[in-house]
């Protein structure tokens, strides 16, 4: 009984308590709460003001008065606030903090506000922020105005800065107690603003003055006669800039590298292959098929050394926000997106393999006999040649000849076969003419190729300092040059070639050379592998670089089931992110990063960083075999419109063939890379010309983008060296999690459409149905565009119409078919529903 009854106790005392906390939780008291709190600090507000008119002649009575008397009507107090305002304002001001007292009713008021919900404040910072000063500047009055205490019914600084400021004074003396004062404000305004500091180091360095100087010597400048002015600025010309100031000013003014034609110097890897006739680079005399030559060493691209990258690169304070009239976040700094993993570094260089055979070397036997042969093949057809040079490239050596007047190109292109023949190699391919050169190019196979190596790539000078936004080194020119390009400017890059011929290295070059440049904050990758054993090393960077769906299990893609719902969702996160784009009234992810790094974005509207995403597709071949139009329409899609908000697409295919690469794969894939193939067919499918089919495999390759194709041997990256990379990764922290990309729900598997409640219509749904009957077209992410609402709900949307006969049954991936013609006949089926 007893126990009976405790438990009832017990229970009791429990729900007294629930009750209690859901009245503190109660927004109505949380009102009521704060709208006291503002009304009582504007009722200290007139206390403390009346105080100084009124606080002379109610000192006496308050002081000598005892609560009684001060209870009665006639106290005789002249405090606006009454005797009990007197009373508060005496107390605080002169017996505690002084004037600086009106922070407490600045508090208060904020206070107040937050639990009206009338403003969002960080209640903690106003409290730390208002307590500082309220402290530092009762000791500041407290010590700058201490003669004051003895005249003046007034402490400007209370009785607590008059005491703390007494003793401060006592053990550190007056001019230690204003360098205390002055730390401690510097110390509160860096507490402020991040760029006091900046601000500082401006006073402290005397820039101002050296600027305002300069100024002063320029405006001199101008009124001298010219002959006595320094020529570079007289004359409107720049100052010589140092070389790594040019490169920080060519960043900011313009993200695409401009070529700068270099000193023409020739390359250390060409030789000049003179002829009998007179070149103008070194006369010789006329003799019979003698051919001299110029040789110089090939030239390795400089692999600076191995420099730690520094964890963060903080983003400056100088940048300039941009003023946004619907948003100002509350923070001052610029967003960091990389704050959360701010100890992250960067893979460093000697991950790679060095091998030894890397640095190119010259044949000359064998140089020498290639030149005869082409020589007298081309002889042998009645086609004399001025000029000869070679070029050594790594795999490569491109002769560049030029012929005598009167010989007609076409003649040469014809010879392919023949000179392949003379000498006897596989991979014979003849440029004619080399765009921009008016010389014809012969490239033939060296018979000893060196291997690229990753090292050399990376490590290079020309990736290392490069300012694109997803650099991706793939290899080295036959003139030795590293060869980089944008994936952000590609946007999209199509990978083909015959097994065994380097596709596999090819795209680890390409993923490796993103790890290397990229924060985890900043870039994601979405792997697709129906192998199931190219990119399984990559898995172990799931919480730093990968992309998966929210219930995916591995961050690898392996099932095409699930390709297939990965793609739809990369739709979605696509459609999503033109909104906010949208939103943000900005044209693409680099300038919607920047608004939201500059804090203009509102994160609680859905405003967010976005990282850039890359699809690499590996065998995409075989998708289209399985998975066939359910691939290539989502493939298709973030094709054509996913440049603009940072989502780039790698797909791999080892069947060069028109049902894979078909039309609109083509149409949307402008950056072709081909290995070798077997077939011309096949390099025509790829690059629309032949070429790839006379390349000589293990990584060599052609890489189309506009016009001309380009040669280039392919960085050597082996899966051994990948996974050191991906160790060195997976071994720091990441996040709890891989990125998630959006649920996607079916179009035919979201629900049933006997769930579909007629009789609770969503509010936009004869919008809906009047934007799907204008646009004839039965499209959930039109209507999440329009409305710029959830996939959710639009599908939703789509059931409730289909379910009013207004489109027609989901039909896979594709748009619904809509079955009302015009408006008049929606309307009529409206009118009949409603
Ligand atoms: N850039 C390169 N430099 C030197 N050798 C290379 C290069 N690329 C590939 N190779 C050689 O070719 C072999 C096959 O390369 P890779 O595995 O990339 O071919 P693949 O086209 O992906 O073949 P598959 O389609 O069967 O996967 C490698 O093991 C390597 O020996």
């Amino acid at each position: 009984m007893a126990k009976k009854n405790s438990t009832k106790d017990t229970e009791q005392s429990l729900s007294l308590f629930g009750k209690i906390r859901a009245i503190f939780k109660n927004e109505t008291i949380h009102f009521i709460v704060g709208l006291v709190l503002v009304i009582f600090s504007v009722y200290l507000l007139l206390a403390f003001s009346s105080f100084f008119f009124t606080g002379a002649a109610d000192q006496s009575i308050i002081d000598s008065a005892n609560s009684q008397e001060l209870a009665s009507v006639n106290n005789g107090v002249k405090n606006y606030a009454g005797s009990r305002g007197a009373q508060l304002a005496n107390y605080l001001i002169n017996d505690c903090f002084g004037i600086s007292s009106f922070f407490i009713l600045v508090f208060l008021a904020v206070a107040g506000l937050k639990l009206m919900r009338v403003r969002v404040v960080r209640l903690w910072k106003w409290f730390i922020g208002c307590s500082l000063l309220l402290i530092w500047f009762s000791v500041f009055f407290g010590f700058a105005f201490v003669e004051q205490y003895q005249d003046s019914f007034l402490y400007l600084g209370g009785m607590h800065g008059y005491n703390i400021s007494r003793w401060l004074v006592s053990q550190v003396g007056t001019p230690g107690v204003w360098m205390i004062l002055l730390v401690t404000a510097i110390c509160f305004l860096i507490y402020l603003s991040a760029r006091t500091v900046i601000w500082l180091r401006k006073l402290f360095s005397l820039s101002f003055l050296k600027r305002k100087q300069k100024e002063e010597e320029e405006k001199e400048e101008g009124e001298t006669p010219e002959e006595f002015t320094d020529s570079w600025t007289a004359k409107g010309k720049k100052k010589p800039v140092p070389a790594s100031e040019v490169a920080e000013t060519d960043i900011k003014e313009d993200e695409t590298p401009v070529e700068v034609p270099e000193p023409v110097e020739e390359p250390e890897n060409e030789i000049t292959l003179d002829l009998g006739g007179v070149t103008e680079k070194e006369p010789v005399k006329p003799s019979h098929g003698e051919v001299s030559m110029i040789i110089e060493t090939p030239a390795p691209d400089p692999v600076p050394p191995v420099v730690e990258k520094p964890a963060v690169a903080e983003p400056s304070f100088e940048v300039e926000t941009v003023e946004d009239e619907e948003y100002k976040g509350p923070e001052k700094e610029p967003y960091n997106p990389r704050l959360d993993l701010e100890n992250y570094r960067f893979p460093s260089v000697d991950l790679m393999k060095h091998y030894d055979n890397a640095e190119p070397t010259i044949d000359m036997a064998e140089q020498n006999a290639n030149k005869d042969k082409i020589i007298n093949t081309l002889r042998s057809f009645g086609i004399e040649i001025s000029t000869i040079k070679a070029t050594v490239g790594p795999t490569v050596t491109l002769y560049e000849i030029t012929p005598e007047q009167g010989v007609r190109i076409s003649k040469i292109r014809g010879l392919e076969d023949d000179i392949a023949l003379s000498l006897s190699a596989l991979g014979i391919r003849i440029i004619a003419p080399i765009p921009g050169k008016g010389t014809i190019g012969i490239e033939v196979p060296n018979s000893n190729p060196k291997i690229v190596s990753g090292q050399s790539i990376i490590g290079s000078k020309k990736f290392q300092e490069s300012t694109y936004d997803l650099p991706v080194a793939l290899g080295k020119t036959i003139t030795n040059e590293v060869f980089m390009v944008d994936l952000c400017k590609m946007p999209h890059m199509l990978v083909a070639g015959a097994t065994g011929q380097g596709k596999s290295v090819g795209l680890n070059a390409i993923i490796t050379s993103l790890l290397y440049k990229k924060h985890p904050a900043e870039l994601k990758f979405v792997l697709v592998d129906p192998k199931k054993v190219e990119f399984s090393i990559y898995s172990v960077i799931e919480h730093h670089f990968l992309a998966k769906l929210p219930d995916g299990e591995d961050a690898i893609i392996t099932d095409v089931t699930k390709v297939v719902q990965t793609l739809n969702s990369i739709c979605v996160e696509m459609d999503t992110r033109y909104d906010l784009l949208k939103a943000a009234h900005v044209r693409n992810i680099k300038e919607y990063n920047e608004k939201f790094i500059n804090r203009t974005l509102n994160p609680e509207k859905g405003h967010k960083f976005m990282p850039y995403i890359v699809v690499v597709i590996d065998e995409f071949g075989d998708l289209i075999m399985t998975a066939g139009k359910e691939v290539e329409l989502p493939i298709a899609r973030i094709a054509q419109l996913a440049r603009a908000v940072g989502i780039h697409m790698i797909i791999a295919t080892q069947r060069p063939t028109t049902n894979i690469i078909t039309g609109t794969i083509k149409a949307n894939f402008p950056a072709r890379v081909a290995f070798r193939v077997s077939a011309m067919i096949d390099s025509r499918t790829i690059l629309d010309r032949p070429g790839a089919n006379q390349l000589i495999g293990r990584g060599d390759m052609l890489f189309l983008q506009g016009a001309d194709p380009v040669r280039v041997q392919c960085a050597f990256i082996d899966t051994p060296e990948v996974a050191e990379i991906t160790k060195f990764i997976a071994k720091q922290q990441g996040y709890p999690t891989a990125f998630y990309l959006p649920e996607y729900v079916g179009e035919d598997g979201g629900s049933d459409l006997g769930d579909v409640d007629m009789g609770r219509l969503d509010p936009l749904f004869e919008d809906a149905a009047r934007l799907i009957v204008i646009h004839q077209q039965g499209s959930t992410s039109l209507i999440q565009r329009k409305f710029a609402i959830g996939y959710n709900r639009a599908g939703r949307l789509m059931d409730q119409l289909e379910k009013a006969g207004i489109v027609g049954p989901a039909q896979g991936s594709k748009a619904r078919e809509v079955l009302c013609v015009d408006e008049n006949d929606l309307q009529m089926r409206l009118n009949n529903l409603l």
